[in-house]
């Protein structure tokens, strides 16, 4: 029997799981979370960008299991609030990391912005730390705008109030299948692809 190729990610996010769980079976590779192990450790977040706490995440859990693992940190920077939340858009509104507050937060800073200014965009880091290897990192992004109230039930994070400049919908409003082609973090491991296949051989 040919056993199936499998990867860890490290993340606790159900949404991103998620993702990643479909993104990857389009490469026949199947995707184990912190959300499946026991014990997961919380590791903490202390780097001053995306790719900086992406490499925490994906050295902490390699050095932990010994495995080949992924990271994501992604997040939404909006252009008018000087790149915020940036590396905070899961805290934004407050360390229990609540999406519904962190939505609120963004509107209400966004009010009296004018449609021209709410440019934003999404951006994912994807980190890949093994015993054998350097950590390596790459990068996806996905251009928007800043939502005036929320639209759509799909997706997770702040996708309800971004708006996807292609393919000129509400992110919530897309299918998985339309979010994980323009997606920053279909991107990102979009750029990861020339590799991965490598990395099972290590
Ligand atoms: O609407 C969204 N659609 C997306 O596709 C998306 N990707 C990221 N985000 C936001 O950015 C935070 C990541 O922060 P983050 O990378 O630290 O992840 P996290 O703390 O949620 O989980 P973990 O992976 O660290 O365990 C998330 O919580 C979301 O608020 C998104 N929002
Ligand atoms: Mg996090």
């Amino acid at each position: 029997m040919k056993v199936k190729k499998q990867v860890i990610i490290a993340t606790k996010n159900k949404g991103k799981a998620k993702e990643f769980e479909e993104l990857f079976s389009a490469l026949n590779v199947e995707t184990l979370t912190l959300l499946d192990l026991d014990n997961a450790p919380d590791v903490e977040e202390t780097g001053n960008t995306f790719e900086e706490n992406a490499t925490i995440k994906a050295e902490a859990i390699s050095n932990m299991t010994g495995k080949i693992v992924i990271a994501d940190d992604s997040g939404l920077v909006i252009d008018e609030l000087d790149g915020r939340p940036g590396i905070y858009s899961a805290r934004y509104a407050g360390e229990h990391k609540n999406d519904e507050e962190n939505i609120d937060k963004v509107l209400l800073e966004m009010k009296d912005v004018p449609d021209k200014k709410r440019t934003a965009r999404f951006f994912c880091a994807l980190a890949v730390s093994g015993p054998n290897m350097d950590t390596m990192v790459v990068t996806g992004k996905c251009e928007g705008k800043i939502l005036t109230e929320r639209k759509g039930a799909n997706g997770f994070g702040y996708d309800p109030i971004f708006f996807a400049i292609d393919p000129g919908k509400p992110m919530a409003e897309l299918s998985s299948e339309e979010k994980n082609k323009i997606s920053h973090r279909a991107a990102a491991l979009n750029n990861l692809k020339p590799i991965i296949n490598e990395l099972f051989y290590r």
